[in-house]
């Protein structure tokens, strides 16, 4: 046992300013002094074997028929256990100080147990307002906990809230209320209420039964992640280890015995003297460290002998957790969004499964070990969350309050009834549970330094929640089979996801922290996060029903971004009609196409209306895609068309052609086809009118021809009308050479000529109707799609009502399904342009135009040749 002395008391800015305890002790009543205790200090402290056991037959029994909070509280043998929960979280509204008031959040006390700001609503055990006294407090607060305690429980009293909320008020009082008589005008904090309620209610126990006790103290503070001792005038760092049993030790931490109220008032008015103290931008006398006072009640019953025959023992654990500032409420706030998703999750399976490691890193977390023998066990905790309206962000008191909110409570409860697993608060798992639960309270052990920044904790928290929705975004691209996330227009959603994260941090409001808040506490209390995203991929396998192939426009997609085109509307052709796999990948996606999606990144908050914007102009870009392969389709029937038109002077075939025309096609000239055109206009002038003289070059030797000749007049007017037959179906291959010698060599009639073209215009049909029958397939699929999409959208309903409570968790659904919709819409539209039909077509025409300039060489040199010879 050690003798504290208690001569240099550090007072800077501490709870008493520059008094001594010598001058503190004359402050006292008579009472303390005279009963001054035997100090003592234990060179190992740890945790008796007999703590943490419930008190399923506890020494003590109160009798609380009186007033809780007489001073002569009576002790009785019968009574049971009081009935409290294991967890009772109140919160406390500071009045307002009008000196300081800066445009801060609206709280309004709505009943007992729950308050408003803004909008929101949070319940919690108790709400204090600020006509709320310090015995108010008391009453709720403290009275349950000396009755636990003298019923055999370890309790802990735990105050949070931010910088200048009321905390140390609330636990300590102002000095001068020190030595008041408790009542309701008293400002005396509810840590001296308990301990003068405590010690009556012990001597009077003392007095009326055969039992004993001893009671010993200790005041430790942690700041900067070191543990000092409050109540030794050296100040110097004490270290704090586990023995051979596992059980928390401090070396050197002195604990005071105490026999009296006075002696405890006196030990912790020491204590605060010491401590570190400060100055925020909120609280000019803040408190910088967190400082736990430990109070331990061993009882002893008389056995049947002259000896004791058991003791018992028991904490009470009253812990000031420093004052949140900006900066750490920043930390802790943006800690929470990264988290928020696991939190519920690994607070349970921290309070459920055996810790199985040989070491865990969190143990060197001071406060959580220190702690730990005071939550765990049979503990009862008790928290007071103080909120301050003069606070300057509301994001810092809804912050306070998401962490007190009743999920919290909830999580506990249950664990700490053992209802959730046996094991909980066994050993090392208490560790896990503490862990967690400074996580939720108090993300940032080691303190912040002392800030008069200005900047604005929602921006943290925006920023967070972007960054968290970015992430999802890009979980939902990854998981959609890399369709998507190879389109250029997905990687423009995430570039504007980063682009504009910044902007939407400065844009957003505190509705949406509030939003978040709510989101949060309901989170805590529902399915995981995994749960959540496997009911979504349960719904979008139904979605996938309806997906028949992948698609293929992938690849035609995924180069576009390299190729500009200026208009949606009138993909280009390339020199030749030829298509092949290369130029569809270049089929140039129009600037409206990517500046759809430039708007998304201009407007989108992720916002409902914003996602369903997304979706149409997905949809935009599926039609758009759609419409411009069937163009190139319907252009390269055109082309085709034109070039058997153009050899084909027939009016019927003509009209035929027509059927084919899109508006909006513009046709690039191809020079081949324009030669031959032109020629062949020229041919057909000269056929009506004779007198005409024109050009015609021919296309292999280029030779000029005179078109006076007669000869070649005979010669081109047998070569226009071969080329009429090559269309014919029937004579692609080998027929038509046959053909065009047999017309070359007898000549044909004009009947013959207009058969040709009836089989012409047959083939034309043909083609037609291959068109309309494309359409049609394209029609069916979407009947067939319209059904398939009733029931996903059945199915979509009922998840987004299901969640419709998770804040933006709605919003996630429909943006992932609105994804995969698009996919579906792709896929479907592409798998109804049967690849095997379009190539066939693509190949006759080939054909067709290959048999053209093939007859049409040959012919034009057999005529050049006569023509040669006639000439020479
Ligand atoms: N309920 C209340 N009624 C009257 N005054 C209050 C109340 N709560 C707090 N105050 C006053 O507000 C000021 C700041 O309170 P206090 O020091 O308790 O805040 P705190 O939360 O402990 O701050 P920190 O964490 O920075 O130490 C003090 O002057 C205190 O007297």
């Amino acid at each position: 046992m050690r003798q504290s002395s208690n001569n240099n008391t550090n007072t800077e800015g501490g709870f008493l300013g520059t008094l001594s305890s010598s001058s503190i002790k004359n402050l006292l009543p008579k009472s303390f002094s005279s009963k001054l205790n035997k100090p003592s200090s234990n060179p190992k402290t740890h945790k008796s074997d007999a703590e943490n056991t419930p008190p399923p037959n506890p020494n003590i029994h109160i009798n609380y028929h009186h007033q809780p909070h007489s001073k002569n509280p009576s002790i009785s043998h019968n009574v049971d256990a009081p009935h409290d929960p294991p967890v009772k979280v109140v919160v406390r509204i500071k009045p307002e100080d009008s000196n300081i008031r800066e445009a801060g959040c609206e709280i309004k006390k709505v009943s007992s147990e729950t308050l408003c700001v803004g909008d929101l609503q949070f319940t919690f055990d108790h709400v204090f307002d600020t006509n709320s006294n310090q015995e108010d407090i008391f009453q709720s607060v403290g009275v349950p906990l000396v009755r636990n305690s003298l019923a055999g429980y370890n309790t802990s009293l735990l105050s949070y809230g931010r910088s200048g909320s009321g905390k140390t008020y609330t636990m300590w009082g102002p000095l001068n209320a020190v030595v008041e008589e408790p009542s309701g005008d008293s400002h005396q904090g509810i840590v001296f209420r308990i301990f003068r309620m405590l010690f009556s209610e012990l001597e009077r126990e003392e007095c009326m039964s055969d039992g004993n006790y001893q009671c010993r103290c200790s005041f430790t503070e942690i700041y900067n992640e070191q543990i000092w001792d409050l109540l030794n005038p050296i100040q110097q760092k004490i270290e704090m280890k586990d023995d051979s049993k596992n059980a928390l030790c401090i070396e050197n931490l002195i604990e005071e015995y105490v026999t009296s109220y006075d002696d405890v008032a006196q030990v912790l008015i020491k204590g605060l003297s010491s401590r570190k103290g400060g100055a925020t931008r909120l609280n000019s006398n803040t408190c910088r460290s967190h400082i736990i006072f430990t109070f331990i009640i061993e009882s002893w019953c008389k056995g049947t002998s002259k000896n004791f025959s058991s003791s018992k023992t028991r904490r009470i654990s009253l812990i000031d957790l420093a004052g949140l500032d900006k900066d750490s409420v920043g930390v802790a706030v943006s800690q929470y969004f990264r988290e928020r998703r696991n939190v519920n999750k690994n607070l349970v399976d921290a309070l459920t499964q055996e810790y199985q490691t040989g070491h865990d890193e969190d143990i060197n977390s001071c406060l959580t070990r220190l702690l730990q023998e005071s939550l765990s066990g049979n503990a009862k905790l008790s928290l007071i969350f103080t909120i301050s309206p003069d606070n300057k962000s509301n994001g810092q008191t809804l912050h306070t309050l998401r962490i007190g909110q009743q999920h919290l409570k909830e999580e506990l409860i249950p664990a700490k009834d053992g209802s959730v697993g046996s094991k909980c608060f066994q050993g090392r798992n208490v560790q896990e549970s503490l862990n967690q639960l400074r996580v939720s309270t108090n993300r940032s052990l080691i303190l912040p330094c002392i800030d008069n920044d200005d900047t604005d904790d929602e921006e943290i928290i925006n920023e967070d929640d972007i960054r968290q929705l970015r992430q999802q975004i890009d979980e939902l691209y990854s998981s959609s089979e890399g369709n998507l996330k190879d389109i250029p227009v997905s990687e423009d959603c995430v570039q504007f996801c980063s682009a504009e994260e910044n902007c939407d941090a400065d844009m957003t409001s505190d509705d949406e922290n509030e939003k978040a808040a709510v989101c949060y506490g309901k989170t805590l209390s529902k399915p995981c996060h995994e749960e959540i995203v496997a009911s979504i991929d349960n719904l979008l396998c139904t979605a996938n029903i309806s997906r028949a192939t992948k698609s293929p426009l992938r690849d035609s997609i995924s180069d576009s971004s390299c190729s500009q085109s200026p208009i949606l509307d009138e993909p280009q052709l390339s020199e030749s009609p030829k298509f092949s796999n290369t130029q569809r990948k270049g089929m140039a996606i129009s600037p409206s196409y990517h500046g759809s999606w430039n708007n998304v990144a201009e407007s989108s908050n992720f916002s409902k209306d914003v996602l369903g914007n997304s979706f149409k102009r997905g949809e935009f870009i599926q039609s758009s895609l759609q419409k411009s392969k069937a163009e190139i389709l319907a252009a390269s029937l055109q082309r085709g068309l034109q070039i058997i038109n153009i050899h084909q002077p027939n009016s019927a075939l003509n009209k035929s052609s027509t059927s084919f025309s899109f508006e909006r096609l513009t046709l690039t000239p191809c020079p081949e086809i324009n030669e031959v055109e032109s020629s062949d206009r020229k041919i057909q002038k000269k056929h009506s009118s004779d007198e005409v003289t024109a050009t015609l070059l021919c296309a292999s030797c280029r030779t000029k021809i005179d078109q006076d000749s007669t000869e070649v007049q005979d010669s081109l007017k047998s070569w226009t009308e071969t080329i009429g037959t090559a269309g014919n179906p029937d004579g692609l291959a080998d027929k038509v050479p046959k053909h065009l010698e047999s017309v070359v060599a007898k000549g044909i009639t004009r009947e013959e000529l207009e058969s040709v073209c009836k089989e012409q215009a047959a083939r034309i049909e043909q083609l037609n109707q291959l068109v309309d029958k494309l359409n049609g397939k394209n029609e069916q699929n979407s009947i067939i799609a319209y059904g398939q999409r009733e029931e996903y959208n059945s199915m979509k309903d009922k998840l987004l009502r299901g969640f419709s409570s998770y804040g933006h968790l709605p919003c996630i659904i429909e943006e992932k399904c609105e994804i995969k919709e698009v996919q579906e819409e792709l896929a479907q539209r592409d798998s109804s342009f049967d690849a095997t039909e379009n190539e066939s077509l693509l190949k006759e025409i080939q054909n067709l135009r290959s048999k053209l300039q093939l007859d049409g060489d040959a012919h034009v040199k057999k005529s050049t040749e006569r023509y040669g010879s006639l000439m020479s």
